[in-house]
C-alpha cells in the first residue's frame, strides 16, 4: 500500500512526487491482480444474500462485502480513515480506538467517495474479465470429471482467498482514483486564475481539459503495458539448453550462460490478461480519476468570500 507519509513529507502537493505515488500504484495494482487472477470467478461471493451463515449474523450483502467491511471495520478502529488519503467503501465505521494524527491540512474539505462507482465495476464487470482464464481451466477440469452445464463454471471453493485479494484490490483501486484529489489541488494552487472562471460559472469541460495531461496518459499506459507483460511472466529457473535457434541467442547471452547465473526461461504462458489491465487503466481508473479531479475543483471555492476568491485569482501563475 504505497502511500506518502503526511507527517514529515515536505511538500505533499509536489505533482512529481504525487504522479510517483500513482506509477509505485501501478506495480501494486497489477500485481494483486495476478493473485486474483489464479482464481476462478466464484460468482457467488458476490450475490447479495447467497450465503445462510453470514445472513445469520445479520449482514445481507455479498460474501466479499462482508469481508469488506470486517476488514474496514477493523481498520477504522486503527484510525486508517483518518488520512487524507484513505476513502472507505463502508459507511458508519466504529470510531479509531487511538487520537487522530495531526496531519497538516492538504486538501479543500470535501466528501467526494467514487467507491460505490469502483465496487460495482470491479464485481459487475471486470472480475468475471480478470478471471476467466482460471474459470475455464476449472471448467475443463470439471468436465473431465462428467460435470457440465452451470457447474462447471461456478467456482473452486476458494471464497476466503478470493474475497481477501479482491478487498485489497478494491483499496489500491480507490486509493489510486482518489489521488485525482491531490492532482487536482496541486493544478488548482498552481494556477487558480486558470480553474476559478470555469469553478464559479461550472464548466466540466472547461475544467476536464484543463487538468488533462494527455503524454502522461500515453507514457502511462505504455508503462503499464510493458510492466503487465514482464510482471505476468511465468518466469522458471530451468535453464534450457540454449540451441543457435535459441530466441535469446546473442553473444552477450551465451558469454553470460557460460559464467554467470542461470537466465530465467521466458514461458509464452502469462498469469495475467495484459489487455484487460491497460483496459482497466485506459477505460476505467483514468476516466474516473479525472472525474474526480473535476468534482474536487467544482468545490474547490465553496464556502469562501469574495475577497478571499479574489485573492486566489490575483496569485501569479507558478512556475
Ligand atoms: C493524474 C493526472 O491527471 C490526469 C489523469 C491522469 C491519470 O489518471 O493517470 C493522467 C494525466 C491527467 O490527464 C496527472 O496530471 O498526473
Amino acid at each position: 500500500m504505497q502511500s506518502q507519509n503526511f507527517m514529515i513529507v515536505d511538500d505533499p502537493l509536489c505533482l512529481d512526487r504525487i504522479r510517483n505515488i500513482l506509477i509505485r500504484l501501478e506495480d501494486t495494482i497489477i500485481f494483486s491482480l495476478i493473485e486474483r487472477a489464479q482464481f476462478a470467478h466464484n460468482p457467488r461471493i458476490y450475490q447479495r444474500g447467497a450465503f445462510q451463515e453470514i445472513r445469520s449474523l445479520g449482514f445481507e450483502g455479498s460474501w466479499m462485502e462482508w469481508f469488506l467491511r470486517e476488514i474496514e471495520s477493523f481498520h477504522a478502529k486503527a484510525r486508517r480513515y483518518s488520512s487524507p488519503d484513505e476513502t472507505p467503501f463502508s459507511r458508519d465505521l466504529p470510531e479509531p480506538v487511538l487520537p487522530p494524527l495531526p496531519f497538516p491540512n492538504i486538501l479543500y474539505p470535501n466528501n467526494i467517495n467514487a467507491n460505490p462507482s469502483i465496487l460495482s465495476f470491479y464485481t459487475r464487470y471486470f472480475v468475471p474479465r480478470l478471471t476467466r482464464r482460471a474459470t475455464l481451466a476449472l471448467a475443463r477440469k470439471k468436465r473431465a470429471n462428467g460435470i457440465m452445464g452451470d457447474e462447471e463454471f461456478e467456482d473452486d471453493g476458494n471464497y476466503g482467498s478470493a474475497a481477501t485479494i479482491d478487498v485489497e484490490i478494491l483499496q489500491y483501486i480507490s486509493k489510486r482514483v482518489h489521488y485525482g484529489k491531490f492532482v487536482s489541488e496541486s493544478k488548482f494552487q498552481a494556477d487558480p486564475a486558470a480553474f476559478i472562471p470555469h469553478i464559479l460559472n461550472p464548466n466540466r469541460t472547461a475544467l476536464e481539459a484543463l487538468i488533462t495531461k494527455p503524454e502522461v496518459e500515453r507514457k502511462l499506459l505504455q508503462r503499464l503495458h510493458r510492466k503487465a507483460c514482464t510482471y505476468a511472466q511465468d518466469l522458471t529457473t530451468e535453464v534450457e539448453i540454449l540451441t543457435s535457434s535459441s530466441p535469446i541467442d546473442s553473444p552477450s547471452t551465451s558469454s553470460l550462460l557460460s559464467t554467470g547465473p542461470p537466465l530465467p526461461h521466458l514461458s509464452k504462458d502469462r498469469k495475467l490478461d495484459v489487455d484487460g489491465v491497460v483496459e482497466l487503466y485506459e477505460e476505467y481508473i483514468i476516466p474516473l480519476t479525472k472525474e474526480v479531479e473535476v468534482d474536487y475543483l467544482l468545490r474547490r471555492l465553496d464556502g469562501l468570500s469574495k475577497d478571499e476568491i479574489d485573492t486566489l485569482a490575483a496569485r501569479k501563475k507558478a512556475h
